[in-house]
């Protein structure tokens, strides 16, 4: 049973009032007998100040209630050790909690207090960044930046976005050799996947699986314009195989090669980041436990 719980909670993510989040879950978590304390993130040094809270006081579970970007912070902080991570989510894409199965509704998501069981799923290492749910290198990447650079939020704000950079974008060159074979050519995006669905319902890994100890690199190669709203399509109804311009690599390490490029823009987790290429990706099997609801 757990009683003693921090609350992660992100003041921005999704556009969303919370002026009343903190005094309504702890009066949720008081009522049930259970004891809930509350980090508030600032954006800066996030991860440092957790990990600083979390070495000072044993909490038999961490809750994060805001984004993608939110609960990769607690998950970052949590993976490797056996306090499992909770999800209220409160972003504008909820991707990882969606794939988890996750309730997006507040007090159902919240029940998992007491009422859940505890899974332990992979994590991947991205170069330097922890990554649990979803990274990708090329287009998708740079439409994440730009929006995470604009000033309106919301999925319309990033649809605006992928039109406009659509019809300029030039796709890059990779070569990625993974521990089973090797890929060379031009590709629209590269998605490096632990889980199989965008915040946005994308289903870019249809059948993965968050626990196999495998990940897969979901390519999307340059397509003509008129291929675009089939592709489109099939990301929406789980067929990202059907195509001749699609393909996965399933792999347990993977390296990605960008020649010509010192750096690249990766997105991983929801945040654009520029890393050093190559970009190398491992697994780390069953690091992190997060409670699910029960079956
Ligand atoms: N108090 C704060 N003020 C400004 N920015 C913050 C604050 N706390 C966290 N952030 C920033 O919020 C971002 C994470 O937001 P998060 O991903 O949780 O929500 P979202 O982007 O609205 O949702 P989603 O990722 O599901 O689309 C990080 O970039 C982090 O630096």
């Amino acid at each position: 049973m757990l009683h003693h719980l921090l609350f992660v909670l992100n003041p921005i993510s999704g556009d969303i009032d919370k002026s009343s989040l903190e005094a309504d879950i702890a009066a949720y978590c008081s009522e049930r007998g259970r004891h809930a304390a509350f980090f508030h993130t600032t954006g800066e040094d996030d991860l440092a100040k957790l990990r600083q809270r979390l070495a000072g006081e044993p909490y038999e579970a961490v809750f994060a209630a805001g984004g993608d970007g939110t609960v990769s912070l607690v998950a970052t902080a949590l993976a490797g050790t056996e306090v499992p991570l909770g999800i209220v989510p409160l972003g504008s894409g909820n991707g990882l909690s969606k794939d988890l199965g996750i309730p997006q509704e507040q007090a159902a998501a919240l029940r998992l207090i007491w009422d859940h069981q505890v899974q332990a799923i992979d994590t991947l290492r991205v170069s330097e960044a922890f990554c649990a749910h979803l990274a990708d290198l090329g287009f998708n990447a740079l439409v994440v930046e730009r929006f995470c650079n604009g000033d309106t939020r919301g999925p319309g704000a990033y649809v605006r976005i992928a039109m406009q950079e659509y019809l300029n974008y030039e796709p890059a060159t990779y070569r990625i050799v993974t521990d089973r074979e090797t890929f060379e050519g031009p590709a629209f995006m590269v998605t490096v996947a632990n889980a199989k669905t965008f915040g946005s319902n994308v289903v870019i890994n249809p059948d993965s699986q968050l626990d196999d100890g495998e990940f897969e690199i979901c390519l999307i190669e340059p397509f003509p314009g008129t291929a675009a709203l089939g592709i489109l399509y099939q990301l929406y109804t789980e067929n990202f195989d059907e195509s001749v311009y699609t393909r996965r690599l399933r792999c347990r390490q993977a390296r990605v090669e960008v020649p010509g490029q010192a750096r690249v823009l990766v997105q991983v987790d929801g945040e654009p980041q520029e890393m050093d290429v190559p970009v190398e990706v491992t697994i780390r099997p069953r690091s992190l436990r997060v409670l699910l609801p029960s079956a």
